[in-house]
């Protein structure tokens, strides 16, 4: 049963309970089953793959059976319906519409005495996107990463993906890398995946960065490979949190949670309310739609653990206990959800309205589904093109412009003690005397 609490309880506690769920005590055993796969694959390669592989996938590869095969892509264009063809093209044209705007481009300024400044964004050789493939298959996350990295002109993108039953890939995700462009894929998932990635393998290639969301195991295993690679965030088990007032439909609002909570036994699903009934019409409604809910027990133990619905003072005190929180997704289901939206400081993705469910962010509306989860939104964005470029910085002076500050220089560098830093400058000042 979701529980209903009032803001004078153990409110914030409670909440960060929730928001640290995937950093607390309890995932160190997971931790330490990642740690474990990662030194496998790192010593071992391909071998430890299709050891965890068969542990934790439960599917026996062969090692030729790693990566998907031409054939098997242009089968699943006949496996998918008309309708979800449509459908993935329609996300596809509306995530590179909304991710082609205001791409990063480089620049120069030229200054006085001819100095020149810059920033030159070039993108990564090599990109690693993580499909998420255990509970559920994700199309839309194929789109979400492989749009961004080709807007970015990644020349070589990977992706990687969990063997489901059988040893097969949804056809729709097939279908959405090949619309992408990707046709490199590889059947892994999990820490296993992201080591393969991060280390590379005798078949699959070590890359520059790993993108992506997933599961803690994912999760885990990309903080622990960051720094050996980049990664784009920590982008764990999903979390929805409702801001709502006494208009909004407590139907509606039930479906929400459980969408986000149907995600992951780790999702997490929060309503802040300043209406009673409407907290318990919440309660009763989320009850009612987990009776015939195809995902029951997982859902379930999502909405047990880490659903919660608190009754607040004022919407001004729930936009506080928001940023706090920092979602991964906000809705904003109150009369005039613009007047709120000052006072929100962090958030991956706000969604304004009651007619605006977080699941049209999910799938087409444009930006990334891929956000950041566990109060990462206090610091990290969404996924986006940035992700994939880096920049450097351009300096060129001419002789007039290094005489003029070559004392300042020689000041600092003597200030720290670096004799050969304020020479090389006196060097070429007394050259050109
Ligand atoms: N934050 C975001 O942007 C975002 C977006 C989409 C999905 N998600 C999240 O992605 C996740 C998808 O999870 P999923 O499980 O469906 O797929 P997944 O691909 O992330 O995880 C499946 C993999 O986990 C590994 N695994 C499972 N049990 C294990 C165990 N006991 N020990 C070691 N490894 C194990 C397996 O190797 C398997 O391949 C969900 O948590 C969902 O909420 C997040
Ligand atoms: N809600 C997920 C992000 O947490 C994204 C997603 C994909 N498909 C359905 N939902
Ligand atoms: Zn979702």
């Amino acid at each position: 049963m979701l529980r209903i609490i009032t803001q004078q309880a153990d409110v914030k506690a409670e909440l960060q309970r929730i928001c640290d769920r995937t950093h607390d005590e309890q995932v160190v055993h997971k931790e330490a089953t990642v740690r474990e796969v990662l030194q496998a694959v790192k010593r071992q390669g391909d071998k430890a793959v299709l050891h965890y592989t068969a542990e934790f996938d439960n599917q026996t590869l062969k090692l030729e059976e790693l990566r998907v095969t031409g054939s098997e892509l242009d089968t699943a264009y006949q496996q998918v319906s008309q309708e979800l063809l449509q459908a993935i093209q329609l996300a596809a044209r509306q995530i590179e519409a909304f991710h082609r705007q205001r791409v990063p481009k480089s620049w120069v300024n030229f200054g006085e005495d001819d100095v020149v400044l810059g920033k030159r964004y070039t993108p990564v050789d090599r990109a690693g996107i993580y499909v998420p493939g255990g509970r559920a298959a994700y199309p839309s996350t194929v789109l979400m990463n492989a749009i961004p990295a080709k807007v970015a002109g990644v020349p070589r993108v990977v992706m990687v993906t969990p063997p489901g039953a059988g040893k097969v890939i949804s056809p729709a995700v097939l279908v959405a890398a090949q619309e992408t462009g990707v046709q490199e894929i590889y059947r892994v998932g999990g820490a296993q995946a992201i080591a393969a990635l991060a280390y590379g393998t005798e078949t699959i290639p070590k890359v520059n960065i790993i993108t992506g969301p997933g599961n803690i195991y994912v999760t885990l295993a990309k903080k622990l490979v960051y720094g050996t690679v980049g990664i784009d965030m920590l982008a764990g088990p999903s979390e929805v949190l409702i801001i709502a007032d006494e208009f909004a439909n407590p139907v509606h609002v039930a479906a929400d949670m459980l969408a986000q909570a149907e995600h992951d036994p780790m999702a997490a699903a929060i309503l802040l309310t300043t209406d009673p009934a409407l907290a318990k019409n919440v309660q009763v409604a989320v009850e009612r739609q987990l009776v015939d809910h195809p995902r029951r027990i997982d859902t379930e133990k999502a909405i047990a653990h880490y659903g919660l619905i608190v009754l607040v003072e004022s919407l001004e005190a729930a936009a506080e206990l928001s940023n706090e929180f920092a979602p991964e997704h906000l809705e904003l289901e109150v009369k005039d959800p613009w007047a709120i939206l000052p006072q929100i400081r962090h958030a991956g993705a706000i969604f304004l309205g009651y007619s605006t469910p977080e699941a049209v962010g999910d799938y087409l509306a444009g930006p990334n589904h891929t956000l950041p989860t566990s109060g990462a939104a206090r610091y990290t964005s969404a996924l986006s093109v940035e992700t994939f470029l880096k920049h450097s910085s351009i300096i060129q002076y001419s002789p007039t412009a290094l005489q003029k500050v070559a004392g300042a220089i020689d000041a600092l560098a003597t200030a720290e003690g670096l004799p050969s830093h304020a020479d090389s400058v006196r060097r070429r000042i007394q050259q050109d005397e």
